[in-house]
């Protein structure tokens, strides 16, 4: 029974992995699904110090490393904002970031999460 006590997911990590796979679906050309390199992106790990994307996000989530909601909003938020601190405003990737950011919040607003509650526990 050890290993079904360590697979067990926890209810945020469930509503956590919900919301993830609702972002992601915001990001079908999966520019957010892996880290950014320095090859991809010239001069990326220099400007950008706390560099966050999807793959990063969800080992964090079977990590059981977020505590609460606002812990996993706030790697959201990095992502995205590296991106628009990156790419010049005219990119289709500050573009798809800010489109991101605005809908991933909207996600996370009390009346988004309250029908989740009973869904979710
Ligand atoms: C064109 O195909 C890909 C594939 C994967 C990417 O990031 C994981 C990116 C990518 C993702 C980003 C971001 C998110 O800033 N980016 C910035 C500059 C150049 N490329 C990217 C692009």
């Amino acid at each position: 029974c050890v290993l079904r006590k360590i697979a067990e997911k926890t209810p945020l990590q469930r509503l956590l992995e919900h919301l993830l796979r609702s972002m992601e679906k915001r990001d079908p050309q999966q520019f957010f699904a892996w880290p950014v390199t320095d090859n991809i992106a010239p001069g990326y790990s220099t400007i950008i110090t706390n560099p966050m994307d999807f793959s990063t996000i969800k080992q964090k989530i079977d990590d059981n490393n977020y505590q609460c909601l606002n812990d996993f909003v706030s790697d959201f938020k990095t992502m995205c904002n590296n991106a628009m601190t990156y790419n010049h405003q005219d990119t289709i990737y500050f573009k798809t970031a800010k489109k991101l950011l605005h809908t991933g919040l909207k996600m996370v607003t009390p009346e988004k999460l309250k029908p989740l509650r009973s869904v979710l526990i």
